[in-house]
């Protein structure tokens, strides 16, 4: 494994490597991560065990360097690394928006992949798309996919799919945590306890993905199974239709994949 480094640890890399130092494949000796806050750093290095810099020197010490900062300062970055990063370094770029394109002009690096994670990264179930560039060698698709398989599942892509990916991997998470509290307030309303709803909720959307994942069936075939003829399912079922809710979560994810490409 190549020794790894992290620029910026918030909420998408730490949750990598939470999810990449509980495997317990790669040493947290190499790792380095830069936070530009002490405190920070200092708090990433208690929590996981990797050696910390609040400057991104980090950059001339790994061979395998994640970009985990928000796409909004990746210029002002690149430009204060150009002299570290070249074709040593294999680039992994996590933001949406930021093409393979852009990254090539923007650094002397080489070889460039962009991924797009999620924070079940941390706790191994992560989904992750890969788009390598075409100077990628097969030992660095190897590290990449030893890398992100760490925390969870991998998939390579054609780079032209990477805001789809965005939308129905990179943010879902955030779309089904609105869809659990909005059931579980449902159930509050009918005076399940909050706490108790939020695992019910949970639980229900845990099983439901697993028997997407685990059975193969198509979900309308697993939607049809739980709707009883005359029965409550269905009743439900009608209301969300009238409500709008596929139509809903179509525009949303699109309205994803519009910011995206405009980032
Ligand atoms: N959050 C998510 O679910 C996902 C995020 N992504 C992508 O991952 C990237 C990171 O997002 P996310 O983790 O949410 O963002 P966060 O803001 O949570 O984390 C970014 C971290 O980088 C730090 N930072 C800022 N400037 C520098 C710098 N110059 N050098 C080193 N570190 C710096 C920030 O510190 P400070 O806060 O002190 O400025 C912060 O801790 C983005 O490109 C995002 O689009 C992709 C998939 C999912
Ligand atoms: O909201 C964002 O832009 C980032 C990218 C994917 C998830 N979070």
């Amino acid at each position: 494994m190549y020794k790894i480094g992290f620029i910026g640890c918030g909420n998408m890399g730490s949750a990598m490597l939470r999810g990449v130092v509980s495997k317990g494949d790669v040493a947290p000796s190499d790792i380095i991560v830069a936070e530009p806050l002490q405190e920070k750093a200092d708090a990433v290095a208690a929590e996981f065990g990797v050696n910390v810099t609040t400057d991104n020197t980090v950059a001339a010490q790994s061979e395998l360097l994640v970009l985990a900062i928000k796409p909004q300062v990746y210029a002002v970055v690149l430009e204060g690394l150009s002299e570290a990063l070249g074709p040593d370094t294999l680039l992994l770029s996590l933001a949406p928006g930021k093409t393979l394109a852009y990254l090539a002009e923007a650094t002397k690096c080489t070889r460039i992949t962009r991924l797009m994670p999620n924070t079940p990264a941390a706790v191994g179930e992560g989904m992750t798309s890969v788009v390598y560039n075409d100077a990628c060698t097969e030992a660095d698709k190897q590290a990449v996919m030893d890398f992100v398989t760490s925390f969870g599942r991998a998939q390579v892509i054609p780079e032209h799919l990477i805001d789809a990916a965005t939308a129905i991997a990179g943010c879902s998470p955030a779309y089904v945590y609105m869809f659990i509290e909005a059931m579980a307030d449902a159930a509050v309303i009918e005076g399940m306890p909050r706490a108790q709803a939020y695992q019910y909720a949970a639980q229900a959307v845990l099983g439901s993905a697993k028997m997407v994942i685990e059975s193969g069936k198509h979900p309308a075939e697993l939607k049809d199974a739980v709707c009883s003829p005359g029965g409550t399912t269905i009743a439900g079922l009608r209301a969300l239709e009238k409500a709008g809710f596929r139509s809903a979560v179509i525009e949303g994810l699109e309205a994803t994949c519009e910011k995206a490409r405009n980032l």
